[in-house]
């Protein structure tokens, strides 16, 4: 497929905000693509770059170069091209760079060079386009939209289930059943602002403590025990705790959703961090679990033996579970009939707190698994709310800082899929922090300026707050009260961000 096309349709579906428009616009393109072409059609649609980061900043990508006259580039020459742009490395590599990306432009027609600067610095992304390009592609294909839906959900992947679909038709779908031993995405929560808010919205619902430690879905085959995060990592070499736990249990078969967490001797959970770290350090396993020891906490179900329980309502899972899985290693919770019993929900928050839990995760009984998605059935109370945001740009500190880059320009997300300046921080860092985020913004930095640099927009940091409040420095014409940072997401992408509505939901009060 031609890059021009690409450009063409990407910039179509931008300008329409008609979902039909943009399904039709889409499913001819997937009609046109080769199964070839799929993992870089996709990533490019959405904005992303398949080889991550590149290393180019402006002064490489801000440099003219009179455009070819006809398109001639096709999808995949443009990725192999890129692919060994990033490839470069060692000295002379700016001067290397410069001259790929004088090539690649030198070949693009205009339009092209417009979509390959927006794709280079991170400004063509496009929000909540796999929604729409799995009913383009399902038109295109002739397979139903809601099968293609939930073969997407359960590959964790829609480029995964195109490439299979252009290749081999409907009947590929069947490759995509849950199976014991393939991870699928975790359900994840939405947030609510009081727990009688979010009984009120879900009527009959258990209300689980929320552990602030690390998601994690176990599966067993037998023998064989493997542990995956969130973002899909095996990470099973580093908790032999849990395989050990895994192995104790009475089925042979399963897959089980839960959160490992550490806890100290006096009982209380050990900080995020420490469990974080205890569950990122890949050195000597066996010393770290004598010194930070994890528990495994489950709370849910997707499959026993060979049934597939992601459809049953919740309740059901949860018998499932209390068969499988002994007390102590399931999450607390209480269940209520709904609002009429809301004061029991507001008990047992108060309870989990004083236990030394971030909050509690309140779950629609009859609600099903939804892989990958943040549904509305599960509602996260937290009474220290944080905000997940992007970071756009950094400046150069000043004193004990200097040669760091320390203070951040924070991002919302915007409902069409870019980002708005919310305000600055630079508090919260430790210099641990500080020298991590400085050199991986300057990986991704895209222009640079006296007094820091501009990013692209890909890193989350999760952000406290003291409230919200007017202002008319910023454009979304609010800024955060004492923000400062807690800690970066690096398992989230910016697309899963906090949006400028969502911030301003929750602040009702307060109105740009
Ligand atoms: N009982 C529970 N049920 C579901 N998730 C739980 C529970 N206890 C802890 N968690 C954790 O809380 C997360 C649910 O919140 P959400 O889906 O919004 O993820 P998140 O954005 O990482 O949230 P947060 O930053 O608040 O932890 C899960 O991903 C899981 O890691």
């Amino acid at each position: 497929m031609l890059l021009a096309r690409l450009a063409q349709v990407s910039r179509e579906v931008a300008a329409t905000s008609a979902r039909s428009r943009k399904t039709a616009l889409l499913a001819e393109l997937f009609r046109q693509a080769e199964a070839e072409d799929v993992p870089v059609v996709i990533p490019y649609l959405a904005g992303r770059l398949p080889q991550g980061r590149l290393g180019v900043g402006w002064r490489v990508l801000g440099r003219r170069v009179p455009p070819a006259a006809e398109p001639t580039l096709t999808v995949r020459e443009v990725d192999a091209r890129l692919g060994e742009l990033g490839k470069v490395s060692g000295p002379g590599a700016q001067a290397e760079r410069a001259r790929l990306v004088g090539e690649l432009m030198g070949a693009a027609t205009e339009d092209e060079q417009r979509f390959l600067l927006g794709l280079l610095t991170g400004e063509v992304r496009q929000g909540a386009l796999d929604a729409v390009a799995v009913e383009g592609l399902a038109r295109a294909t002739g397979a139903p939209a809601a099968e293609v839906r939930r073969a997407v959900m359960l590959a964790g992947s829609l480029q995964t289930v195109a490439q299979a679909l252009l290749a081999d038709g409907p009947a590929a779908l069947e490759r995509f059943r849950l199976t014991v031993g393939r991870p699928v995405l975790p359900m994840l929560a939405h947030s609510a602002s009081s727990v009688a808010e979010a009984v009120e919205k879900l009527g009959a619902c258990a209300v689980e403590e929320k552990l602030d430690g690390i998601r994690v879905q176990v599966h067993r085959d037998g023998g064989t025990v493997r542990i995956h995060t969130r973002t899909l990592d095996d990470i099973t070499a580093r908790l032999p705790e849990v395989t050990a736990a895994a192995l104790g249990l009475p089925g042979e078969r399963f897959i089980l959703d839960g959160e490992v967490i550490s806890f100290g001797p006096d009982g209380r959970p050990r900080s995020f961090q420490e469990t974080a770290g205890r569950v990122g350090s890949r050195l000597d396993v066996a010393t770290a679990a004598e010194e930070v020891p994890v528990s495994p906490v489950f709370f849910d179900v997707l499959t026993v033996g060979d049934r597939d329980l992601l459809d049953l309502p919740f309740a059901e899972r949860h018998a499932e579970l209390a068969r499988l899985v002994p007390e102590p290693m399931r999450v607390r919770r209480t269940v209520v009939s709904g609002p009429e019993e809301v004061a029991e929900a507001e008990r047992f928050l108060a309870d989990t707190l004083e236990r030394g839990h971030e909050g509690v995760v309140v779950k629609a009984l009859d609600a099903p698994y939804s892989a990958g998605r943040r549904g509305a059935a599960w509602l996260k109370v937290k009474p220290v709310h944080t905000l997940d945001l992007v970071v756009l740009a950094a400046e150069w500190g000043h004193g004990r800082r200097a040669g760091r880059l320390s203070n951040l320009h924070l991002g919302a997300r915007t409902a069409e899929g870019g980002f708005v300046m919310l305000g600055k921080t630079f508090k919260g860092m430790t210099d641990a922090m500080l020298a991590w985020q400085t050199e991986r913004l300057r990986d991704l930095a895209v222009e640079e300026r006296t007094w820091g640099v501009v990013v692209r927009p890909e890193l989350v940091v999760e952000i406290a707050y003291d409230g919200l409040q007017r202002s008319t420095r910023y454009p979304a014409g609010v800024t955060l009260r004492f923000a400062r940072v807690v800690r970066y997401r690096e398992d989230k992408r910016p697309e899963e961000a906090d949006t400028v509505e969502m911030l301003l939901a929750a602040h009702p009060g307060v109105r740009p």
